[in-house]
């Protein structure tokens, strides 16, 4: 685990932009392809914006796929769809090819549209087990990533799989990765900044193990980055 802590949200932002556009040179000069699933929430949509202005001519963008990491049991035009506010923020202003967004199909209803994630994974990674080149992750301020939620039944999952569960604590159903899921990630980067998240960050990064808590202690891998500013670090006694 790795942590990039900057002074202000915007060079937070410009750290985790240069970080994607080097994992994605590097699966491209490998694999070409970079294979990516995106966080929701409202923390990315500057990311997004700052890889549109700054890094359009450096990537190779006709060789990237993306996912959602998490989405709402919602349609895809609603102002709540993690899917459109990446479709607006990034895929659009980049002409990404549709061929190349892999939306979760919420129109099929949660549990259904969970299957069917699982199976496109399979189907992508030709029947192996998803191994994303890059995962981005939020960090909400009661310690969940994704859609792993405090006391969930997801937390406890082993699959590396899509589930559908509904959340009590925003009272709607969530389709998320799991997170052995996301453990098998080549790369895992998260994403915080401001002062309300701050708690958070320390019962992940300091406090002692408890996922139930703190579900984002469950993303252990062989690469994890956290790209804070100091606001978010704050409360944080080693950074
Ligand atoms: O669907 C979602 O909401 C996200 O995937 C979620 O895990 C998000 O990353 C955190 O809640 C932080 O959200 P903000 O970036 O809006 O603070």
């Amino acid at each position: 685990m790795k942590l990039n802590v900057f002074d202000t949200d915007t060079e937070v932002l410009a750290g985790l932009a240069l970080y994607f556009a080097e994992c994605a040179e590097a699966a491209i000069e490998a694999r070409d392809q970079f294979v990516v699933a995106l966080s929701g929430g409202s923390s990315p949509k500057r990311l997004h914006e700052l890889l549109v202005a700054e890094y359009r001519d450096r990537i190779e963008w006709d060789k990237v796929y993306f996912f959602l990491g998490d989405e709402r049991d919602v349609p895809i035009t609603d102002a709540q769809s993690n899917y459109l506010m990446a479709k607006q923020t990034l895929f659009d202003p980049l002409n990404i090819e549709p061929s190349h967004v892999f939306p979760v199909q919420t129109n099929l209803g949660a549990e259904e549209a969970a299957k069917q994630y699982t199976a496109s994974l399979i189907d992508f990674f030709d029947g192996k087990q998803a191994c994303f080149d890059l995962i981005i992750l939020g960090l909400g301020d009661n310690s969940h990533t994704a859609s792993l939620f405090p006391h969930t039944t997801v937390l406890q999952d082993e699959t590396a799989s899509v589930q559908a569960l509904y959340i009590d604590e925003v009272k709607m159903n969530r389709i998320t990765f799991t997170a052995p899921l996301i453990n098998n990630a080549h790369h895992i980067a998260f994403l915080v900044y401001g002062q309300g998240k701050a708690e958070a960050v320390k019962h992940i990064l300091e406090d002692e193990r408890n996922i139930e808590e703190y579900p984002a202690q469950l993303i252990q891998s062989k690469d994890v980055q956290w790209f804070l500013d100091q606001p978010a670090a704050s409360r944080l006694q080693n950074k």
